[in-house]
């Protein structure tokens, strides 16, 4: 029997009326709604369009959304005093820098300016900190976040579990695995963190009850490298040629998912899997920033 699919589409249409919901309560006591900025620098294209969406999808939530556009060449003293104007806008309960940033731009600095409080990315090292001592009353990044909400809401608790991780970069493979370890609901399980120095990759991701996987390379785990019965969670978002579509592009994920949806229990797809959630966790963090700055 084929694997189960988990649609983050379905999953992220009900967290956003939930969201949508808890925003209208929120404006009627008080007056306020939770604000957005997002901020690109350049013109990429894939960037482009996944700022476009988080700022859409705010908007329907009922969030205040500002997107600011800079150009390419914008020097790093200008995007410091951005975030700087940002961080004091009483209006604005989350900042959002889309990643990459251009060469002149240092990256880090970059996040270290953002008021950790208004960090809804939770790239900051404050919350990064935080999150890998295990606090849980802090921002967790999107992506990671939005994993562990998918396995909740289909009945695959991470509890006990061997989960294996592809992946250490800062924002997906690093974060998703403190959230994993951390003690409580949607952590406590056992976890295991691969990347490209891995030796065998295959020896390992066949141990995994809960394999994650994070590379931006497709086809990188085949169904050989899966055991029967695991829940895979396909995070990469891969554009390839096709040029017989409208776009000329055609998007695919890090799992060879033909293959592997034989022999796994439950398999996300792309598109449609992670990446809705994502943005679905920006709109929470930014509800949950606001909250927590009227109890200030
Ligand atoms: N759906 C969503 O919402 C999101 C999707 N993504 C997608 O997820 C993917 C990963 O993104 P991100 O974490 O930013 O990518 P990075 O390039 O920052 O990290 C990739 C990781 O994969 C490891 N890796 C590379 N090649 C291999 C291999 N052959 N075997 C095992 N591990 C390997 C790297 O190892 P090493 O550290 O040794 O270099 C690195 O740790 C991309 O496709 C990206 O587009 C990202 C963010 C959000
Ligand atoms: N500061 C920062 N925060 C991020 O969260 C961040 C970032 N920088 N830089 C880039 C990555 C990538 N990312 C995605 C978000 C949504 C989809 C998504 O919704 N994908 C749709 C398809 C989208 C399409 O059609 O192109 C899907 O998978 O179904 C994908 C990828 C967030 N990122
Ligand atoms: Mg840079």
């Amino acid at each position: 029997m084929p694997a189960q699919l988990i649609s983050g589409r379905e999953i992220a249409a009900t967290i956003r009326s939930d969201l949508a919901e808890r925003v209208a309560r929120l404006k009627a006591d008080t007056g306020r709604v939770p604000g957005l900025a997002t901020v690109l620098v350049g013109e990429d294209p894939a960037s482009q369009s996944y700022v476009r969406m988080k700022n859409s999808a705010a908007k329907e939530a009922g969030i205040h959304s500002e997107q600011i556009t800079l150009p390419a060449d914008t020097p790093e003293a200008e995007l410091l005093g951005l975030v700087a104007g940002l961080n004091a806008n009483p209006d604005i309960h989350g900042i959002l820098v889309q990643l990459p940033l251009p060469g002149q731009i240092d990256e880090q600095k970059v996040l270290e300016a953002i008021d950790p409080a208004k960090d809804v990315d939770g790239f900051h090292p404050v919350n990064v900190g935080k999150l890998s001592t295990g606090a849980t009353d802090v921002l967790a990044p999107c992506t990671p976040w939005g994993v562990i909400q998918m396995l909740l809401r289909t009945g695959n608790s991470p509890r006990g579990k061997h989960c294996v991780v592809v992946g250490r970069s800062n924002i997906v493979g690093r974060p998703m695995a403190s959230l994993l370890l951390r003690r409580g609901e949607g952590g406590d399980a056992t976890v295991t963190v691969a990347h490209s120095r891995t030796p065998d990759l295959g020896a390992i991701t066949r141990q995994a009850d809960i394999l994650i996987v994070a590379v931006g390379r497709p086809d990188t785990v085949t169904a050989d490298m899966v055991r029967p019965g695991a829940v895979v969670i396909d995070v990469g978002v891969n554009r390839v040629d096709a040029p017989d579509t409208d776009r000329g592009y055609r998007l695919v994920g890090d799992v060879d998912f033909d293959g592997v949806r034989e022999v796994a229990s439950w398999i996300t797809p792309v598109p449609g899997g992670v990446g809705p959630m994502t943005i679905t966790m920006l709109l929470s963090n930014t509800v949950d920033a606001f909250e927590r700055s009227l109890e200030r």
